[in-house]
C-alpha cells in the first residue's frame, strides 16, 4: 500500500513525527474489520535503523550509498500489503522523484510528509542531542545539510499530496493522511490498479506550470514596481500581457501578503483548466478584488 515519504530538516523532529504516524497507523489497522486494511503491516525506514551512521552525509560518496541502501530497503517492502513511513532528510527532488516512481511502478499512492521546524529549533535540537551524545550532527554537516535541503513543492506531482507539519501541533494530520492513502474504514477506498501510475496528460502538467510561472511574472511586475517606488500605495502598476493594471491599496502589500494571495489563487484555481491568458487577467482580477476588500 502506499508510501509515506518524510522530509525535513536534520534534527527537526521526522523520527517523533514518524512514530506518531506509525502508532496511528497501528491503531487504525487493529481497529478495523476490513480484511484489506487488517493485513497491512506498517514499516519504518530510517538511517539508524539500516546501520547508516549520520557521517555518511559528509562526503558524496558514502551518502549517495547511503541512499542507495535507503531506496532499495524501501522498494524491497514496498507492496500491495504495506504502509512504508521512509524517515529520512529526503532532501534532494531528484530522490523524491525516484521513490515517487518506485511507488508508481507498484500501483501505490504516496504522499510527502514535510516537518516544517523552523532552522533555529533545528539547529538548537541538534545541539542539544550533540552534547548529550544521542544523535545530532556535527555543526558544519547540520549547516551543510540545511543549505542543500530542497524544500517539498506540492505543486510538483511527486510530492503532492504534501502534508506540512509545524512543529507547534501535537500531531501531524493523522486522519488526512490515513483518509488519503488508505480511505475510510467501512468506506473502502477503490484504489484503481492503474491510477498512481497512469500519468496525468501534458496539457494538465503544463497548466499547473503555467499557473504557477504566470501568478509568479505578475508578482514579479509588482515587486519590480514596488522597488521603485518604495512605501507607495494607491498606484496603479502595469503587468506585461494584462489587460489590466493592478491598483495597489493605499498601504503597500508587503511580499508575504503578495504569496499569500497568490497561494490562495493557485488553491482555488488549480482544479480549473484557464487558458494561459486567462490566468494572468483572472489573477490580476483576483489581487485587485482582494486590494479593494
Ligand atoms: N514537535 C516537537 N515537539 C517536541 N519535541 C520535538 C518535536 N520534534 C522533535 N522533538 C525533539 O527533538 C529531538 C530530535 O527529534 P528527532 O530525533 O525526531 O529528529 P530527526 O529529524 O529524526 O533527526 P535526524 O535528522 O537525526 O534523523 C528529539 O529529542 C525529539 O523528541
Amino acid at each position: 500500500m502506499p508510501l509515506i515519504l518524510v522530509s525535513g530538516h536534520p534534527s527537526s523532529g521526522k523520527t517523533h513525527r514518524s512514530r506518531q504516524l506509525i502508532d496511528f497507523f497501528n491503531r487504525k489497522i487493529s481497529e478495523s474489520d476490513e480484511p484489506r486494511v487488517k493485513r497491512l503491516k506498517v514499516h519504518h525506514i530510517d538511517d539508524q535503523g539500516l546501520g547508516l551512521s549520520r557521517d555518511v552525509y559528509a562526503a558524496a560518496k558514502p551518502e549517495k550509498d547511503a541512499r542507495a541502501t535507503f531506496s532499495s530497503t524501501i522498494k524491497r517492502v514496498l507492496t500491495r500489503d504495506a504502509i512504508v513511513v521512509a524517515d529520512g532528510m529526503n532532501y534532494i527532488k531528484g530522490f523524491r522523484y525516484q521513490l515517487y516512481c518506485e511507488a508508481k511502478a507498484v500501483e501505490t499512492p504516496n504522499c510527502v510528509v514535510h516537518v516544517g521546524t523552523s532552522i533555529d529549533r533545528c539547529r538548537e535540537q541538534n545541539d542539544k542531542a550533540l552534547k548529550a551524545g544521542i544523535g545530532g550532527y556535527e555543526s558544519d554537516i547540520f549547516e551543510n545539510l540545511v543549505f542543500r535541503y530542497e524544500e517539498p513543492n506540492g505543486m510538483s506531482r511527486w510530492d503532492a499530496p504534501l502534508f506540512t507539519v509545524p512543529y507547534d501541533d501535537d500531531e501531524p494530520p493523522c486522519e488526512a493522511i490515513w483518509e488519503a492513502m488508505v480511505g475510510s474504514d467501512g468506506k473502502a477506498k477503490v484504489v484503481r490498479p492503474n491510477a498512481a501510475t497512469v500519468l496525468k496528460p501534458a496539457s494538465e502538467q503544463n497548466y499547473l506550470y503555467e499557473l504557477d510561472k504566470t501568478t509568479s511574472d505578475v508578482l514579479a511586475a509588482i515587486k519590480m514596481w514596488q522597488q521603485d517606488h518604495p512605501g507607495e500605495g494607491g498606484a496603479d502598476v502595469r503587468v506585461p500581457e494584462a489587460e489590466q493594471s493592478v491598483t495597489l491599496p493605499t498601504t503597500a502589500p508587503s511580499l508575504p501578503q503578495l504569496q499569500r494571495l497568490r497561494r490562495q489563487f493557485i488553491g482555488l484555481n488549480r482544479q480549473h483548466s484557464l487558458g494561459k491568458s486567462r490566468i494572468r487577467d483572472l489573477f490580476v482580477d483576483y489581487l485587485n478584488d482582494a486590494f479593494q476588500s
